[in-house]
This record gives structure tokens, C-alpha cells and sequence, in this order.
């Protein structure tokens, strides 16, 4: 995406920064912990995703349950028809179509850098047995060559907060 589209990579990656800064601030982390975890050589791409009309539309999936494997995840989507879906607390909700707004997935990288507070949500696509819909994601991930932990060993905040007669759960809340 840098070489073909360095635009658009600029922009999204300008977008990313200031999204994964405020994360780490709200969890009064080093501001730029979680990017220099992702490293310099950091990836972008996208996808055109198109759902054609189906007849039988409660007997296919336009794709399937999962979560996106990257850092955070750009979703335009279709102005007109709806189809994405999330889970939460094992049903699934209709995420609304808000004209020219972007939705914004948390991605498992960020969830595994944050031990698991910022959650990737488990979303999927239905399709539409008159209308076809069309999205595009542009997914930002970290360097391929690097491995993503927790940036912070919450381990040590456990005990620290034990002995204090406190949840870690105050050291690291929202
Ligand atoms: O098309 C959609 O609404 C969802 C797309 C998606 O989740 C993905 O491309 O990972
Ligand atoms: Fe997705």
C-alpha cells in the first residue's frame, strides 16, 4: 500500500497514530509504547469486499464470525445496504450504516499489546437476498517481522496491587 497508494497509507497510518496514542494514554502508558512494538516496516493493505444478492440469504454468510488479525481496522461502509454484525454477550447486534463515517475495529495485535483490555470484537457479514453491498477495509498491522507481546508485565501489577488491598484492574482502567 505504501508504494501503490502512499496517499492513502499516509493518511491511514496519520489515523492509526493518533488512535493507538489514545489508547496508550488512557492506560497511562509511554504514548508511543504500542507503535514501537509494531516497529519502522509496519503494513497496510486493503479489501474490496462484495456481497452479490443471494436468494437464500439465512442460509449463507457473507463472511463468516471472526476477529481482524491487525493493529486497528478501517471499514467503509456500503451506504445503503446494511450487513455487518457484532457479537456481544453471545447475540448478534447490526452495526448502523452513519453515512460518510468510518467504523474502526479494535484488531487482535492491538488486544494482544494491551493484555487483552482493548478487545477485538468478533464480528461477521450477512448478505441481502435483493441488494448487493459493497465494503472496504483497509487493515493496518504491525511489522511481520516483529513479535507482539503485552507491553507491559501485568504480572507484576497483580502482586503490586494485591499487597495494597487493590484490583489491577485500577491500575490499568479506562
Ligand atoms: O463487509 C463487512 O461489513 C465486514 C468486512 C470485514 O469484517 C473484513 O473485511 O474483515
Ligand atoms: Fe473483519
Amino acid at each position: 500500500m505504501q508504494e501503490y497508494c502512499p496517499t492513502v497509507y499516509r493518511k491511514y497510518k496519520a489515523e492509526t497514530e493518533v488512535i493507538i496514542k489514545a489508547m496508550t494514554n488512557s492506560l497511562n502508558l509511554e504514548e508511543d509504547c504500542f507503535l514501537n512494538e509494531c516497529g519502522e516496516r509496519d503494513v497496510m493493505f486493503l479489501r474490496f469486499n462484495y456481497y452479490p444478492p443471494c436468494p437464500m440469504p439465512d442460509h449463507v454468510l457473507g463472511l463468516k464470525p471472526h476477529a481482524d488479525g491487525s493493529t486497528i481496522t478501517f471499514l467503509l461502509q456500503d451506504k445503503l445496504v446494511q450487513g455487518l454484525q457484532g457479537l456481544k454477550y453471545d447475540q448478534w447486534f447490526k452495526v448502523p450504516i452513519i453515512l460518510d463515517a468510518l467504523v474502526i475495529n479494535v484488531g487482535d495485535q492491538t488486544e494482544i499489546l494491551s493484555n487483552g483490555i482493548f478487545r477485538s470484537p468478533i464480528h461477521r457479514a450477512v448478505i441481502n437476498s435483493e441488494k448487493e453491498r459493497l465494503t472496504v477495509a483497509i487493515f493496518c498491522l504491525a511489522d511481520s517481522e516483529k513479535e507482539i507481546k503485552p507491553v507491559k508485565n501485568y504480572s507484576e501489577i497483580y502482586f503490586q496491587y494485591y499487597h495494597q488491598g487493590k484490583r489491577p484492574i485500577e491500575a490499568s482502567k479506562i
